[in-house]
């Protein structure tokens, strides 16, 4: 995910911005491995949620809350062993068929609005452009070789391509799946994700993932035989500053025409607004379809690597 708002004019994390920020030496990582972590969340936005959001969400309204997450979990990581370099949000495509999801197009104009002022976080709208829904760990995929290619170009440019083979183990480049801790709840749910994806998200690529409400997320784990297997690549971020907000919530003030000035970004209220977006109708949308994954994936399971 990439492409934050305001190309040009704010700093984003870029082909030419990102790698610059590892070679600068910035990281000072002398008691820190190695390693460059970015997390990711697709929002099924507005109102839906955001990323339910990546998570990969499905950003169903880009609430303050919602675009918190990514600082706390980054102040929270840094204090660890990462790194952290840039956060990606890419709302889900249209083809999720969640209830209420309004067209990708004002999702990902809405995540960029409200991520205006973020100079680390950017929203791509990769995912959100696919004709149908993209299961997580493809998108995944897709963003880790996105942001390795990247780095390979600007770090071994001067270099023999007989290097690069080194890269992926020696690079230390880790991507990283952000989420709420319901989310983690949302793996057990029969038919919606499939073991060898959890697999991978888990294990190859790690979880970060903050505390909501009275959710128990190291309960999720520890009832999880997949996710206990890495806990160690599961990193729980507590958010002491609680706030109750949710997509649903805000989806549903608006529709009821009051206010969520507060809640939610100016300039995405002036965006809701102008076009018409959360009304009695468009929560209608996808009322009685099944979620894709439900469909998709009792179908043909998707290939687990390198698709
Ligand atoms: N207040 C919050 N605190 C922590 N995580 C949150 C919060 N709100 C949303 N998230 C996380 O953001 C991601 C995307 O959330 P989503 O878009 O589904 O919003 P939501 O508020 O959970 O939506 P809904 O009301 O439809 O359930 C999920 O991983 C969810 O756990
Ligand atoms: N099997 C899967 O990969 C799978 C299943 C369900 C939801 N998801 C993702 O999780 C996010 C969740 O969104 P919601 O929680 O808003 O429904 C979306 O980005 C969606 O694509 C992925």
């Amino acid at each position: 995910m990439q492409r934050c708002l305001n190309l040009g004019k704010k700093k984003s994390v870029t082909r030419e911005t990102f790698p610059k920020q590892i070679l600068r030496g910035d990281h000072g990582l002398s008691g820190h491995r190695w390693l460059a972590g970015f997390l990711s969340f697709s929002w099924h936005v507005v109102p839906s949620t955001p990323s339910r959001t990546s998570t990969c969400g499905c950003l169903s309204w880009p609430g303050t809350t919602y675009t918190r997450r990514q600082p706390v979990s980054r102040s929270r990581m840094a204090e660890g062993q990462f790194h952290v370099i840039g956060g990606i949000v890419s709302p889900v495509s249209d083809g999720y068929g969640k209830q209420g999801l309004v067209l990708a197009q004002h999702r990902v104009a809405m995540a960029r609005l409200a991520l205006q002022s973020s100079d680390w976080v950017s929203v791509d709208d990769w995912e959100s452009q696919q004709s149908d829904w993209t299961e997580t760990v493809v998108t995944m995929r897709y963003h880790y070789s996105r942001i390795l290619k990247q780095y390979q170009e600007s770090t071994w440019k001067n270099q023999a391509p007989t290097s690069y083979p080194h890269l992926p183990s020696s690079s230390g480049l880790s991507l990283k799946l952000l989420c709420g801790a319901d989310f983690l709840d949302t793996f057990r749910v029969p038919g919606l994700w499939l073991e060898d994806h959890v697999e991978e998200l888990a294990g190859r690529f790690g979880l970060v993932c903050i505390s909501r409400g009275e959710q128990d997320p190291e309960r999720a784990v520890h009832e999880s035989d997949t996710l206990s297997r890495h806990r160690s690549n599961i990193f729980l971020v507590r958010e002491w500053i609680r706030n109750e907000s949710s997509a649903t919530k805000v989806r549903r003030a608006l529709r009821r025409r009051l206010s969520v000035k507060y809640l939610v970004p100016d300039s995405v209220i002036e965006y809701i607004h102008k076009h018409n977006l959360y009304t009695e109708d468009s929560e209608q949308k996808y009322k009685d379809v099944p979620l894709r994954p439900l469909t998709k994936q009792t179908g043909t399971p998707v290939k687990i690597l390198d698709d």
